[in-house]
């Protein structure tokens, strides 16, 4: 029976697409559900019509109404068609001439070539390089070596012809599609190694047989990054009407391999840079857990702020219908989790916990009534990196413990008196009824290692910010088994103080651990901008913090501005600057809600807030909660409570030399010389965190002298 599946070229001009030429693709999917091969050709309604001088003869296009045409791929074989585009007549007609489809040898999946286009400008580019004395963009890589990731003899033609990136970019969109990606990643400097192992292998599909390139019916099937069958009206009829996720339908193959792998021996990791779609992952993990999970058995999805989990649940609502199936996860931050764990102990007391901030004084407090001569701020320290990290319950195991990692100077002879200072805190604490939350999670993960495991399947999101504490509740939560516990995380956006490695921890992740590498929230230019901030850190591993992550291989295939910057002499000058940014965007056609503002502290959003309402715009303090509305007002937040959303246009605020690094998040070289280099990398992550949340736009300002990373990053 002949079916007509659909392209994510089609996908991604949905949203220019008015209702009622919806609906006329919404009825030309019915009839190829309803009529045979025969009478679709026949069709005069439909006018399944061959053009003149095509490329490829397979393209044709439909009638969707009077203006309106569908360009279609029809094979000569099978009874599969795919609808590539949705345009108007004129339009359509000179598209479709010009593309041609192929059967990728490799990855054997369908590719659309703008083959006139690259026709045309080729044999240009080949006299250009010609008389260029620049190497070849692809010099070091052999035929063979192209060959066998699938570059096939045409566009080794005009790979061979390119000598630099910015070239590769104008051919970008007219090359086949994993051939291009395949070019993309050499170019930026990844080895054949890398792209067959993150980009060429996760497509392969298993098979005996040498590729048909003549077979459309089985490639169509092996295209699932790009293409997809719809088998239900209501299915295609909520695709048309909402707005539509990709992430729902298309997954890299990179991002399918690692979500419905069928198991994991034991934990798997997913990292990848800023908006490479690991939560997106993770939810799709989520879904394959649930297919597979058995009576009684629940799944607990977690991560690190309130604002995130939000964005986790309407995701999972989003991705998995049935609400009874839903109801099998329970989704938490890891905080929340552990008070729930706590507070179900029969006669628990009710602790309340205790503020960041009111946890210093309190240090001071204990300090001198022990005669502790040490900072407060040496003390805190020590607790969070060394008694709660590693789980010390007596001054025995603190006078063996291990402080390799710290960077302050502790004696033999000091480690009693610091002991004592520890108890004196806790129980001063417990006396006035109170609880830090790392203390909550440390008592929360005995809690359950007595009792036992709550859920089959841990998932975790934004894992690099979490404490040992928190990763031993984790993995008190499951029992070690296969599948136990999914971790997606970035190193890079390290921002709060807990650098942990899961190999100390006993979470072994070897040989289950991918890295995504396709960026699909920023554009080129907002991500070269912003990875300038980090180039030359070392960023230690999730996985391994005696080992450094990378950003290679990192990009985007979108494009449009880089970010603006504004340099204001006065902070009141800088929000006049701010609202004029916001009313440019909303003149723009962005809705206001669509729209971030991020600083580093509190008190400067609030003047952002008060002076955008002043003129006029809707704005309001980052909601984290009620998702299930859009926002309709300017979202203003900190930079940390920015992590792991995103926006179609951001206004980084304040990026002053007192703010970014804030001297009290540093702790001074002289109480800990290696804490002093954490914080600092903590402070330039969080400026990276806070820009890669743009989508489309990037502004930047301060006022008066810059923050040094912008300085340091060329800005
Ligand atoms: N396969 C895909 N197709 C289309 N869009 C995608 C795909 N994967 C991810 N995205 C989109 O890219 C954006 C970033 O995804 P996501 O938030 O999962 O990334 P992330 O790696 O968790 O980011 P961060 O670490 O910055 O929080 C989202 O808008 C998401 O919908």
């Amino acid at each position: 029976m002949p079916q007509l599946a659909f392209d994510i070229g089609f996908f991604a001009e949905l949203p220019k697409i008015q209702p009622p030429v919806r609906k006329g693709v919404l009825d030309a999917w019915e009839k190829f559900n309803r009529l045979s091969l025969d009478q679709l050709f026949k069709d005069a309604g439909l006018k399944l019509e061959s053009l003149t001088n095509p490329k490829d003869k397979q393209i044709r296009t439909i009638r969707i109404d009077q203006f309106w045409r569908g360009v279609v791929l029809a094979p000569t074989t099978g009874d599969t068609f795919v609808l590539l585009r949705v345009m108007q007549h004129d339009k359509a007609i000179a598209w479709a001439r010009k593309q041609k489809s192929t059967i990728n040898t490799v990855t054997r999946a369908v590719e659309i070539r703008d083959a006139a286009t690259l026709d045309e400008i080729t044999p240009a580019y080949e006299r250009v390089a010609q008389a260029s004395p620049k190497a070849r963009l692809f010099e070091k890589f052999s035929d063979g070596d192209l060959s066998a990731l699938g570059i096939d003899a045409e566009t080794l033609r005009q790979a061979r012809s390119l000598v630099d990136k910015e070239q590769l970019e104008v051919f970008a969109p007219l090359l086949p599609q994993d051939q291009r990606e395949v070019l993309q990643y050499l170019a930026e400097g990844c080895t054949v190694e890398e792209v067959w192992q993150d980009i060429v292998a996760p497509a392969l599909q298993a098979a005996t047989q040498p590729v048909d390139t003549q077979d459309f019916e089985t490639a169509i099937r092996h295209s699932r990054a790009r293409i997809a069958l719809v088998t239900a009206s209501e299915e295609l009829r909520d695709i048309l009407e909402k707005p539509f996720a990709a992430w729902r339908v298309f997954l890299h193959p990179s991002q399918r391999k690692v979500a419905y792998r069928a198991s994991y021996s034991g934990p798997a990791q997913v990292a990848g840079g800023p908006g490479t779609g690991k939560t997106v992952v993770a939810l799709h993990r989520v879904k394959h857990l649930l297919g597979h999970l058995r009576d009684g058995d629940r799944i607990l999805l977690t991560t690190y702020t309130n604002a995130l989990v939000n964005a986790l649940r309407a995701g999972l609502e989003s991705l998995v219908e049935d609400p009874e199936l839903r109801a099998r996860v329970d989704i938490s931050t890891v905080d929340g989790f552990a008070s729930r764990v706590v507070a179900e102990v029969p006669d628990a007391v009710v602790l309340r916990p205790l503020q960041y901030n009111e946890e210093e004084s309190r240090w001071a407090k204990a300090a001198e009534a022990t005669g502790f001569d040490g900072s407060a701020q040496f003390l805190a320290q020590e607790y969070r990196h060394v008694v709660l990290a590693q789980d010390i319950r007596t001054i025995a195991a603190y006078e063996a413990a291990d402080r390799r990692g710290r960077g302050s100077r502790l004696t033999a002879a000091e480690r009693p008196l610091v002991w004592e200072t520890v108890e004196r805190f806790t129980a001063d604490l417990a006396a006035d009824g109170a609880r830090t939350w790392l203390q909550t999670c440390a008592e929360a993960a005995r809690l359950l290692a007595e009792k036992g495991p709550r859920y089959r399947h841990v998932v975790v999101d934004e894992a690099q910010d979490l404490h040992p504490a928190q990763w031993r509740l984790l993995r008190a939560a499951a029992p070690a088994r296969p599948d136990d516990l999914f971790v997606a995380g970035d190193p890079h956006q390290r921002i709060y103080d807990s650098k942990v490695s899961l190999k100390s921890l006993g979470i072994k992740v070897t040989g289950r651990s991918v890295k995504l590498r396709k960026n699909y929230r920023s554009t080129q230019e907002i991500l070269r901008w912003s990875t300038a901030l980090l180039i030359g850190r070392p960023i230690a591993q999730l996985e391994d913090d005696g080992r450094n992550e990378t950003l290679l291989g990192y990009r985007s295939a979108l494009h449009g501005d880089g970010p603006a910057v504004h340099s204001a002499t006065t902070e009141e000058a800088e929000l006049d600057a701010l609202v004029a940014q916001v009313k440019a965007w909303l003149d723009a056609g962005v809705g206001a809600g669509e729209i971030g503002v991020s600083a580093r502290f509190k008190r400067t959003g609030s003047k952002a807030v008060a002076r955008l309402k002043d003129a006029g715009i809707p704005a309001e303090t980052l909601r984290t909660t009620d998702t299930a509305k859009e926002p309709t007002a300017v979202q203003v937040g900190t930079m940390h409570s920015f992590k792991g959303l995103e926006f179609r246009c951001v206004a980084v605020v304040g990026v002053t030399g007192e703010a970014l690094p804030f001297p009290k998040a540093v702790t001074p070289p002289e109480v800990d010389a290696k804490q002093h280099e954490t914080d600092l990398l903590s402070e330039r992550c969080l400026l990276f965190v806070a820009c890669t949340r743009a989508r489309d736009s990037l502004y930047v300002s301060w006022s008066g002298e810059p923050s040094p990373f912008l300085r340091e990053a060329g800005v």
